[in-house]
């Protein structure tokens, strides 16, 4: 397993040491041991969540606030993403900027994406298996949630706005200026 430090401090990728054979493959896609030595951290990962889309699906930009905020460990089972982290750390010098990757079936890159983030994909493929682990548990009254089309975010999402599928919440997200943790 690798750790690869992004443009945004505590935002890590991680590449896991696969492993091939005539059968296949094998990796770790977890290892709460080797991630938290790896990252310096001591992470409690609790909830895990997967999510199937289908092409041009947009879901994001989220995050939860308060007691509730979310670590997360995030890749892609199947099929292609465009990951977004967004630093919404108000004392951060990169606050308002975001990293982002592409995540897919091949590459079994992971994102971590630390407290204090907004979070979203885009899927790339025909469908997508979206799988992620959670150091806090959903609380619907403390979701947050900032639009994915901010012009202060200014993210090339690389799809044009018609081709998304965007969920009726997602779509009348507030900007960042109002973003909330
Ligand atoms: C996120 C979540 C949703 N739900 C429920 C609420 C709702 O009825 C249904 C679908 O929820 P959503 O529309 O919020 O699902 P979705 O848009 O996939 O939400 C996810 O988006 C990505 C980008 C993230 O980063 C995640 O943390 C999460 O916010 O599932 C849970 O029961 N537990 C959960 O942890």
């Amino acid at each position: 397993m690798k750790v690869i430090e992004t443009n945004l401090k505590g935002c890590y990728i991680i590449e896991p040491k696969i492993f091939e054979d005539k059968r296949g493959y094998f990796f770790e896609s977890f290892n709460n041991d080797k991630f938290n030595e790896l990252i310096s951290s001591n992470i409690k990962f609790i909830q895990d969540n997967e999510s199937f889309s289908s092409k041009g699906v947009l879901r994001g930009l989220h995050y939860q606030r308060g007691e509730f905020a979310q670590a997360k460990l995030v890749r892609v089972v199947k099929g292609s993403v465009l990951d977004v982290a967004v630093d919404l750390r108000k004392n951060s010098p990169t606050f308002g900027e975001h990293f982002k990757i592409e995540l897919n079936e091949y590459n079994k890159m992971q994102l971590f994406i630390p407290r204090g983030f907004a979070h979203g994909f885009l899927v790339l493929s025909e469908t997508a298996i979206f799988s992620y682990k959670c150091d806090n548990l959903y609380n619907k009254e403390s979701e947050g949630g900032i639009i994915f089309n901010d012009p202060e975010l200014n993210i090339n999402w690389q799809m044009q706005d018609e081709e998304l599928i965007i969920s009726e919440k997602d779509i009348v997200l507030p900007p960042l200026k109002n973003a909330q943790l």
